[in-house]
């Protein structure tokens, strides 16, 4: 059970003591979030993002029984890198989610081959329009800066990935912050989700959201957290 809640109008704190019951408690919350969405609509699309915090929830989801052949997996965002990469957002989401009963839903990755980030974006943002969107459920993980997906405080065009009335589904980012170059779900198509969910871990990840969450300037996490028209649903864990 959540240890602690702290609820504001942005967001909704869901605390655990460790980081397996975090673990367990956000696969369950998924898993009967995409069963309701499959029972509404016959499928249900889900966005995760990559990094080293999602990996035990991603091994407690692939366990859950749910009709995993109508869920479609997609990622929030990826460097621009193949999946055979150790850096591929891909690659995790194979080793970790798509095994055990999960391993029947259909992954759509971000990373082709093509001749630059733009022209990676540009056909990403085509091809993911077939896909029923709006998502049911995105994980959105957080950097100590702040950032989220790939909203980098310092990328080009911050504005324009944070544009909550962007028609866009899939932009390039630039930044040097970031490593390589990334590809990223709009906010817009995040906060168009049916259930948004933060994973943070660590006392450092819970002081950078606090401060994020306060006001002075504002982080790309806030951007998401103000812009959300239902309140995120944060899970932490020491
Ligand atoms: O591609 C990525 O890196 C993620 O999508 C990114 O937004 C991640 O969630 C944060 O950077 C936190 O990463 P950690 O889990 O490694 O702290």
């Amino acid at each position: 059970m959540a240890r602690e809640q702290l609820n504001s109008a942005s967001y909704n704190w869901n605390a655990f003591p460790d980081r397996p019951q975090l673990a367990s408690a956000l696969a369950g919350r998924v898993a009967d979030t995409l069963t309701k969405a499959i029972a509404g609509r016959g499928t249900a699309l889900l966005a995760v993002s990559g990094g080293t915090t999602p990996a035990k929830f991603f091994a407690a989801l692939s366990a859950a029984p749910i009709a995993w052949d109508k869920v479609i997996v997609t990622l929030v965002d990826e460097r621009f890198v193949p999946a055979s990469s150790p850096r591929s957002n891909a690659g995790l989401v194979a080793a970790n989610l798509l095994q055990n009963a999960a391993k029947a839903a259909r992954f759509v990755p971000l990373y082709h081959e093509a001749v630059g980030i733009e022209d990676a974006a540009a056909s990403d943002d085509a091809a993911l329009r077939s896909l029923p969107w709006p998502l049911d459920v995105v994980i959105l993980g957080m950097g100590p800066d702040g950032h989220t997906a790939s909203f980098f405080p310092d990328a080009d065009d911050l504005p324009k990935l944070l544009d909550p009335a962007s028609d866009r589904i899939i932009l390039p980012v630039h930044a040097v912050s970031a490593g390589e170059p990334r590809l990223t779900l709009t906010l817009a198509r995040i906060i168009d989700a049916g259930f948004i969910a933060l994973h943070i871990e660590g006392e450092d990840k819970r002081t950078a959201f606090d401060g994020a969450a306060a006001s002075g300037p504002r982080k790309p996490i806030r951007a998401v957290l103000d812009a959300s028209p239902k309140p995120v649903e944060v899970f932490w864990a020491p």
